[in-house]
């Protein structure tokens, strides 16, 4: 398990998601006489990035109850009443991708200033995607618990297609960080079997299928929360990429 979990925090911390906020914070350097000296600048003055997959008031009673389901389960009680970690762990998620992470402020400030994660730029609560990640490393399975709000409206009463896309491509997406590091999507095939009504709570369900040297192969479901109705299936594909190739495409 420590060793999964520490390449979950490796490939996360590669992209800057986990909150080593220690990391982040801005050294200044100040000169006593001749000699300039690094100084951390307290942290207080770095406002903490907000974690959007922490529960608020928007999120009904079936979205608490499956966060609360993962959730309980990423910390579990031995038999001499230790906790340890579970086989679950929630992903923090930010707005903004490069900022927060290590030297990422800089590298932000460069080509990042104005971006924000496409799916966390709604400040309403429950207005757009309400979302929670979570990974299993011992069963390479990633799930989401997702609250579609109004403002994803396709057909009348329903969840628009792309905006579930968006969802499957971010679940999947992040799925196959955590597996290979750095990877974009080269493609994502989805049936829509059954719509999916605005304001319901659904679960993403991401497994590994493969990995074939750069190519990593992810399935993904959309249900129920009670798994009785299947909304879309997926299989994606992710290619794993070097930081030049996202600096070329600019
Ligand atoms: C960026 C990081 C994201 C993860 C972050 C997670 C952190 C969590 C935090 C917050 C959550 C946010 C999560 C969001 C996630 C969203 C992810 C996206 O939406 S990415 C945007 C949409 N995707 C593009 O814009 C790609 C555009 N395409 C490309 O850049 C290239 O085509 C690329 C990189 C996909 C491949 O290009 P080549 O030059 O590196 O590779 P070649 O030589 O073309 O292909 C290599 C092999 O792959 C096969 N291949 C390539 N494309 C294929 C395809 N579409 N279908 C099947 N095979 C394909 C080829 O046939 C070749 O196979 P043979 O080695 O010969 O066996």
């Amino acid at each position: 398990m420590a060793w999964s979990v520490g390449r979950i925090c490796k490939g996360f911390l590669r992209l800057g998601l986990l909150s080593k906020q220690t990391q982040l914070i801005p050294v200044t350097s100040v000169s006593v006489g001749t000699v300039r000296t690094a100084v951390t600048l307290p942290s207080f003055l770095f406002p903490k990035p907000r974690d959007f997959s922490l529960p608020n008031s928007s999120w009904g009673l079936e979205m608490m109850r499956m966060y609360e389901h993962y959730n309980r389960q990423c910390e579990v009680e031995t038999e001499g009443g230790q906790k340890q970690e579970g086989p679950w762990q929630k992903l923090p998620s930010y707005n903004r991708l490069l900022k927060y992470a290590t030297g990422g402020v800089y590298l932000s400030e460069m080509i990042q200033s104005k971006a924000r994660l496409f799916t966390r730029n709604i400040r309403n609560p429950g207005a757009a995607f309400e979302y929670v990640l979570f990974v299993n490393s011992e069963e390479q399975k990633c799930v989401c618990v997702l609250q579609a709000g109004h403002l994803l409206e396709g057909p009348p009463g329903h969840v628009h297609g792309g905006a579930i896309a968006t969802m499957i491509d971010t679940v999947t997406g992040t799925h196959a960080t955590i597996l290979s590091g750095p990877v974009m999507t080269a493609n994502l095939n989805i049936n829509y079997r059954r719509p999916i009504p605005l304001g319901s709570t659904v679960l993403l369900e991401s497994s590994l299928e493969k990995k074939e040297g750069r190519k990593t192969f992810i399935t993904c479901r959309v249900t129920s929360t009670d798994g009785s109705k299947l909304h879309t299936e997926t299989s994606a594909l992710f290619l794993s990429i070097s930081a030049s190739h996202l600096l070329s495409g600019l």
